[in-house]
């Protein structure tokens, strides 16, 4: 009898133990998400397999987005602790003089009052003959497309195949992270996407591939701060030119972005001075004009070593004096001593500022250099009010995540994007685009 009743207790407690097992198993299954980290594969008629494109790359539909200055900006970021403006030159020198700075190449100096008179700018209408064929502005980033080939996948190969693993244990939730951080996301934004991620599996609501993709296309998407303002402030005010800065470090892609807006612009009908501010490097200048020449733009520039104020300084009245729409300044970015950009940049910016409001200073800065682009971009901001940043090379990198610290830790948007050497290769910055071709 007690014998009967042992065996009897032993086969439940067997039979619940197994409707336990069976009913947990059943759960997990319908939890794992399945998602191949592999990409898609098809056969072809030689009976080997080929990648599938299933990129779409960057691509968007709208063309470039031009405004006017002064406009409000929507939805700023929360940006990282904004760095405290140093004080541009201690007493403002008065009564500068506009254009007759000394020829000398020192930057660091401090604005002279009466140095030696600055030679004559050398002022360069646009010339006659005939002028490029401009692609058409709209949809620029749909004909770019596939150019973050090498972005592309980065994140999503690799995060979606872990979350395609089913119950993810804290070593797949290190290896998501070492992913974002790989790809240059930054540790912020990285922790906000991986707390977000969590938060999105949790509520159960996350089972398909489907489902973890736009998951985490989303939350991606909305680290970009999707309503920031990002159109570039170029649009000529009633009484004068819009006036543009392009500032960055040589070699980032400064007066290739310049060309490329200015034929942008030119495109949309407006009409465009020049400004080769950079007068450290005369290559500069004469890429520049040729720049000029092949969309039919004016330009002003000084000669090798000549101060940069003064060149913006006569871009800008010579802008004026020709009732253009929009003068774009490139200037030089010798960053070998802070107060040297600072003197030079701060300079440049007040000088113009005696004619007319500066609308817009954008920093271009190269993707592939990750990190010290980061820095730059901060000294930068530390010397001028920064209104947007380019980011260039975006075509030769796989880390396109850095666009996420940029606007984190400036709390300025990525308003453009070069996406290769071609005169046409500059788009505006789409986060929804951008993240699809992360993906
Ligand atoms: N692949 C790629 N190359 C680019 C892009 N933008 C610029 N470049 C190249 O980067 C190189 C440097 O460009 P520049 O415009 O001369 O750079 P910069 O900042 O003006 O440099 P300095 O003239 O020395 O002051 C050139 O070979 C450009 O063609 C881009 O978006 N993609």
């Amino acid at each position: 009898m007690t014998t009967e009743v042992l065996i009897g207790i032993i086969v439940g407690v067997i039979l619940l133990i197994a409707l336990v097992g069976l009913t947990g198993y059943l759960i997990s299954r319908k939890r794992q998400i399945s998602i191949s980290d592999k990409p898609e594969q098809m056969d072809v008629t030689d009976g080997t397999t080929r990648q599938v494109d299933r990129s779409g790359g960057y691509q968007a539909g709208s063309g470039f987005n031009f405004s006017q200055g002064g406009t409000a900006t929507v939805d700023a970021p929360a940006p990282a602790p904004e760095p405290e403006p140093e004080p541009v030159d201690a007493p403002e020198v008065e009564a500068q003089p506009e254009v007759s700075e000394s020829t000398a190449a020192e930057p660091a100096s401090a604005e002279p009052e009466a140095a030696e008179p600055e030679p004559e700018p050398i002022v360069e209408d646009a010339p006659a003959p005939a002028l490029d064929d401009i692609e058409p502005t709209a949809g620029r980033l749909s004909r770019l497309r596939g150019r973050l080939s090498r972005s592309q996948g980065a994140i999503g190969a690799s995060v979606l195949g872990l979350l395609g693993a089913g119950d993810l244990d804290e070593d797949s939730w290190e290896e998501i992270e070492d992913t974002l951080v790989m790809a240059d996301l930054g540790t912020a934004a990285t922790a906000t996407v991986v707390e977000r991620l969590r938060e999105e599996l949790a509520t159960g609501k996350v089972r398909t591939a489907d489902d973890a993709r736009s998951a985490l296309r989303r939350i991606l998407i909305e680290q970009l701060h999707p309503k920031l303002d990002r159109s570039v402030k170029a649009l000529p005010h009633a009484d004068g030119p819009a006036v543009v800065l392009v500032v960055g470090v040589n070699g980032v892609g400064k007066t290739t972005t310049t060309g490329k807006l200015a034929r942008v612009l030119v495109a949309d009908g407006r009409r465009v001075t020049l400004g080769a501010a950079d007068t450290f490097r005369a290559a500069a200048a004469d890429q520049l004009q040729t720049w000029g020449e092949r969309v039919g733009a004016g330009i002003v520039r000084g000669k090798e070593g000549a101060d940069p104020a003064s060149v913006a300084f006569d871009a800008v009245s010579k802008g004026i004096d020709d009732g253009v729409d929009v003068v774009l300044i490139d200037t030089a970015g010798r960053l070998h001593t802070k107060t040297g950009l600072m003197d030079e940049l701060g300079k440049v910016k007040r000088v113009v500022e005696k004619k007319v409001p500066v609308d817009e200073v954008l920093l271009v800065l190269d993707a592939t250099v990750g990190q010290n682009g980061l820095m730059q971009a901060k000294v930068f901001a530390e010397v001028v009010d920064l209104t947007g940043v380019v980011l260039t090379k975006l075509d030769g990198t796989a880390k396109g995540g850095i666009v996420f610290r940029i606007q984190e830790e400036l709390g300025v948007p990525v308003k453009l994007v070069g996406l290769g050497e071609g005169a046409d290769d500059l788009a505006p910055f789409e986060p929804g685009a951008f993240v699809d071709a992360l993906l």
